[in-house]
């Protein structure tokens, strides 16, 4: 298995704005390129805390403090650069567009399907109508959503359901062609069926996006990573494939957490 890093966390610890002490301690661990890499762990243990630090989208409100760093491959220079060195706004705006987020509950935006999809390619200065129409359709494709919306492109995105405004959102966030799609608990508002089409839409955007899940479900976790990292208040205690994590994890937490002992 050739691995190329799209992302290293390195030495990364972090701590909210006022608080007494850091909720994640000295953590380094790889994001591989089209991989997919699961947090997992108990309650508290910092998932989405280092999840929401991949695109700096903790910066919406300030005064965290971030140390350490976390690189980012530059694809058009090849080197890795240090998002937590990015000051100007632009360049926040611009991370998120390389590494998109999807949250637990869809947020579709109160504005019809094609808009919820053409918003973030306007955004980047696209405006020609037979391009946006272009890039809408091959991103709800890409979604696996195109079959079911693509007579009503022009409806209310909140009269969808739930699975399809998640996949909306997952539409909208690869529109933009992201490098790296955060994840955080994808599934977790969503019933069976729907859980199951966004865990074969994980699979399959893989070739084109790297993406960093968290969950809560271990069955989820071994589904869908190739990659499994293990944190516990606010450290990683262990880092593999998710093959060697599940069936032969090193430590002796990690096993126990697995087994369902605790979390
Ligand atoms: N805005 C905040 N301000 C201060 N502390 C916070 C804030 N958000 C989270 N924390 C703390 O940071 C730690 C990690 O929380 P985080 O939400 O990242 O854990 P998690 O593993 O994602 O948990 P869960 O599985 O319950 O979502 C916890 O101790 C939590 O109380």
């Amino acid at each position: 298995m050739s691995l190329e890093k799209v992302m290293d966390i390195k030495n990364f610890s972090f701590t909210y704005a006022g608080a007494d002490k850091p909720s994640l301690r000295n953590i380094n661990m790889p994001i591989y390129q089209n991989k997919v890499t699961a947090l997992i762990g108990p309650s508290g243990c910092g998932k989405s805390t280092l999840l929401r630090s991949l695109n700096r989208i903790h910066d919406l409100y300030p005064g965290n403090k971030y140390e350490g760093e976390i690189l980012l491959k530059n694809f058009e220079t090849k080197e890795m650069e240090n998002i937590l060195e990015y000051k100007k706004e632009d360049e926040l705006i611009k991370l998120r567009q390389r590494v998109g987020m999807i949250f637990q509950k869809p947020t579709p935006f109160p504005m019809s399907i094609y808009d919820n999809i053409a918003y973030g390619l306007r955004l980047m200065g696209k405006k020609n109508k037979k391009e946006l129409d272009e890039k809408v359709e091959e991103a709800l494709k890409g979604a696996a959503l195109w079959n079911e919306v693509k007579d009503r492109l022009k409806d209310d995105a909140r009269g969808l359901s739930g699975g399809q405004q998640q996949r909306l959102c997952i539409a909208r966030a690869i529109a933009v062609e992201p490098e790296v799609l955060l994840m955080d608990e994808p599934t977790s508002a969503l019933d069976p069926i729907s859980t199951i089409a966004i865990e074969e839409l994980v699979t399959k955007l893989k070739d084109k996006v790297t993406i960093v899940i968290v969950t809560h479900n271990m069955q989820q976790a071994s589904r869908v990573s190739d990659f499994t990292a293990y944190m516990y208040l606010g450290e990683l205690i262990e880092f593999g494939t998710t093959e060697q994590i599940f069936l032969n994890p090193k430590e002796k937490h990690t096993a126990d957490y697995i087994a369902g002992k605790f979390g």
